[in-house]
């Protein structure tokens, strides 16, 4: 990929915009991001040194509400990577018509290295520093890559403290005894589950007929691939950062996961060593996995796995995107030539925001849903945009990607005209 991921995000915004009718105004705000904020947070370590972590938040745009997104602990963050993840989550946001507008937080580190006090020590010593920059009405956070529902209540018990009353709305995927929703720690793998399953039928896929590969077996990876596997999907490779298996018979994912609980990476499950063909099964690196011939394939890791260099060599006819922004434009490109559909991850993902809606709704109603309610309603809202993402992607012959952005740019554009320019000076008078 040459240039930033930013640069290489907002080439999307670009392609789409020549299919909307929207303000040059509108397109002028979309390309730049309405606050970005970069925090040092000293943190005392258990061996009594003193740490500076590196954090970040970005609102990309709140003209739809309150910025909406997640935040990233890994080593990979930077400031170039939280302000496309907010990027796309301006857009995922419009497109499940949520009325949010999009944010995204992370810190530079491995959080692996840290003890269970650091970490809470870091993620309190987090919202500390951007506490001025956040709230129920001005920027809601949640999880994303290795942060869970324990840290995201530190987070919100941290911003209670500092505004010294319980504020529940700052914060989703909570756990439940603090607030938190039914179903969000299953909701992006849920919800991606059901534009898969929606969207299958349209090319006559039924689940026995399809083999699928997942890469990255995270809270939302190994949910989607447990959901396929269980409605009869052939599953045959999964993987995660220390590497994969693969088994033509399709894997038992239900066990995998339950072993996955218990022990560090899913290749020890079938294989002692990280090498191995035990029976059916072997084991496969994260790079092989993308390049199996399967039906369907889902990146649900992190971005730029599928870039010019492998994207040649994909063989599967579906992508699926769980992961971010895991398909780089050079590679969209490849890929569209060959004939590969790619359902971009601000459709297939939005499960995870959707159901932080419904969490961050019943905070402030007070009143709380089974999983049921929960599930029934992210299902419709996720079928009901995936077939619009559809009809206008066959509409004007585009890439289900373009077609997305052409239908959350409509929404938003039709929000930012509506709430003005706000541009006060005018030949430098106050109007
Ligand atoms: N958690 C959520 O609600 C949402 C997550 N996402 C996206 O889904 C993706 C995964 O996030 P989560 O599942 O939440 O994270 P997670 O922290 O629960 O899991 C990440 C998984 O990816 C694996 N992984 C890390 N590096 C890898 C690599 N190089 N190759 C293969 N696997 C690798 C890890 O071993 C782990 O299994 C990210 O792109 C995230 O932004 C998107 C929407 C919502
Ligand atoms: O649940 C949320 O608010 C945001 C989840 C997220 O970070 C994402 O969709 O990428």
């Amino acid at each position: 990929m040459s240039g930033t991921l930013f640069s290489d995000a907002s080439s999307r915004l670009e392609r789409a915009l020549k299919y909307v009718s929207i303000s040059d105004d509108a397109i002028e705000r979309l390309k730049y991001p309405k606050a970005s904020l970069n925090v040092s947070i000293p943190v005392r370590m258990d061996d009594g040194s003193l740490r500076i972590f590196q954090g970040y938040r970005v609102r990309y745009d709140d003209t739809r509400g309150p910025g909406k997104g997640g935040v990233r602990y890994h080593p990979n963050v930077s400031s170039d990577e939280v302000k496309s993840l907010a990027f796309w989550m301006t857009f995922k946001c419009a497109l499940l018509d949520l009325p949010f507008g999009g944010a995204k937080g992370g810190i530079t580190l491995n959080p692996k290295e840290l003890s269970r006090a650091e970490l809470e020590r870091l993620s309190r010593g987090y919202i500390e520093a951007i506490a001025d920059f956040i709230g129920p009405d001005v920027d809601i956070l949640a999880p994303d890559v290795y942060t869970n529902e324990m840290i995201m209540g530190w987070m919100m018990d941290q911003y209670s403290v500092i505004q010294r009353k319980i504020c529940p709305a700052v914060v989703t995927g909570k756990p439940l005894t603090m607030g938190g929703s039914q179903g969000r720690d299953t909701a992006t793998g849920t919800g991606a589950f059901y534009v898969i399953h929606s969207l299958l039928p349209k090319f006559d896929k039924k689940p026995e007929n399809t083999t699928v590969a997942v890469q990255g077996f995270g809270n939302a990876g190994a949910v989607v691939a447990d959901l396929l596997a269980k409605a009869g999907y052939k599953v045959v490779a999964v993987s995660d950062s220390r590497g994969g298996v693969y088994t033509e018979n399709g894997l038992d994912i239900a066990a995998i996961r339950q072993y996955k609980r218990e022990h560090k990476g899913i290749t020890a499950f079938y294989c002692e060593d990280t090498v191995c063909n035990i029976g059916e099964h072997r084991s496969i690196s994260n790079e092989e996995l993308l390049t199996l011939d399967v039906d369907v394939l889902i990146p649900a890791a992190l971005e730029n796995q599928i870039t010019a260099e492998n994207a040649d060599k994909i063989q599967a006819r579906y992508i699926f995107e769980v992961a971010n922004g895991p398909t780089t434009s050079e590679a969209d490109r490849i890929l569209e030539e060959k004939g590969i559909f790619v359902f971009p991850d601000i459709l297939v993902n939005a499960g995870g925001v959707t159901v932080s809606y419904f969490e961050w709704v019943q905070n402030r109603s007070g009143l709380y849903w089974r999983l049921t309610e929960i599930n029934e309603r992210l299902k419709e809202r996720m079928v009901t945009e995936a077939e619009k993402v559809w009809v206008l992607s066959r509409e004007f012959d585009i890439s289900p990607r373009t077609a997305a952005y052409v239908h959350a740019i409509e929404r938003l554009g039709e929000a930012l005209d509506a709430k003005g320019t706000r541009d006060y000076y005018i030949n430098g008078k106050m109007h």
